[in-house]
């Protein structure tokens, strides 16, 4: 059985459908990358998904319960975690408090009985260790709003992090990050694989052919193809609607 699966997906705004009876399936532990044109529907499907946009039709199955109709914070309890173009940081607090608070309103029940000091150091223990996680556990007692763009997305990524979840929605992570944060964020990723089932949605196709276990792709709302990344480049659907240009300049 896959860790998520989805059937007969659909969003309509109107006469426009975004996401259009999209059938997708995630195996437990992969990688799966998503890439679509501008608009294919891409950042509505991981809406969706993550319960923030509610869908017009269709079952989300994750882990073996279905999740259509409940809301966000019941699919976060359930280890479906949604990350990057949501602003979750609150930039007067420190990196470590952003990501001790999320901690909290995970565990908070299994605090209590700690008394407050030794509470809050087991706290503070668990959110360094998502800092050193995703690399910037030196920036732990910096205040988040001083943090480079890239250091952001990492803070983002530890916050996410500490909701332990089973699969990690990833919307655009390298969007606006410059090479070397980039790089940083990818090798995150990859250190990520395997431990955490990922869908990723990314405009940086050299980092979704590196990291991805498989690629689906997206175009009007339907998924056209789903494979490996060899098998997605040379598929001549794929080429067709999508990486046409791309492989074909790559060739030549
Ligand atoms: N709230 C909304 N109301 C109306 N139309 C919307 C809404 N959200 C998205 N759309 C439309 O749905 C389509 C798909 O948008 P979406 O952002 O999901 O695509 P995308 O694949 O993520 O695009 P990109 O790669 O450019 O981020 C677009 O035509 C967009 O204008």
């Amino acid at each position: 059985m896959s860790l998520l699966d989805i059937r007969g997906l659909r969003k309509a705004y109107g006469a426009l459908k975004v996401t259009d009876d999209l059938d997708l399936s995630v195996e437990e532990g992969e990688l799966h990358a998503i890439i679509g044109p501008n608009g294919a529907g891409k950042s509505t499907l991981i809406a969706q998904l993550s319960g923030q946009t509610p869908s017009d039709a269709g079952a989300v199955r994750f882990n073996g319960a279905e999740m259509m109709g409940k809301p966000m914070h019941a699919r976060v309890r359930a280890g479906m975690s949604r990350s990057f173009q949501i602003t979750s940081i609150l930039p007067g607090f420190t990196a470590l408090e952003n990501v001790a608070a999320a901690v909290q309103a995970r565990q908070g029940s299994s605090f209590r009985f700690f008394s407050p000091v030794a509470g809050e150091h087991a706290l503070n223990e668990v959110a360094l260790e998502m800092l050193t996680r995703v690399g910037i556990a030196e920036r732990a007692f910096f205040r988040a709003g001083s943090l480079s763009h890239g250091e952001k997305r990492q803070l983002e990524l530890a916050i996410a992090l500490a909701t332990a979840p089973k699969l990690l929605l990833l919307d655009e992570p390298l969007a606006g990050t410059s090479g070397q944060e980039a790089d940083r964020l990818v090798e995150v990723m990859r250190s990520l694989k395997g431990e955490i089932t990922l869908v990723l949605i990314e405009h940086d196709m050299d980092a979704v052919f590196s990291l991805a276990d498989r690629i689906s792709v997206l175009v009007y709302g339907r998924i056209i193809a789903t494979g490996t990344p060899d098998n997605v480049r040379s598929d001549p659907r794929v080429r067709a609607a999508y990486l046409g240009e791309e492989t074909a300049e790559e060739g030549a």
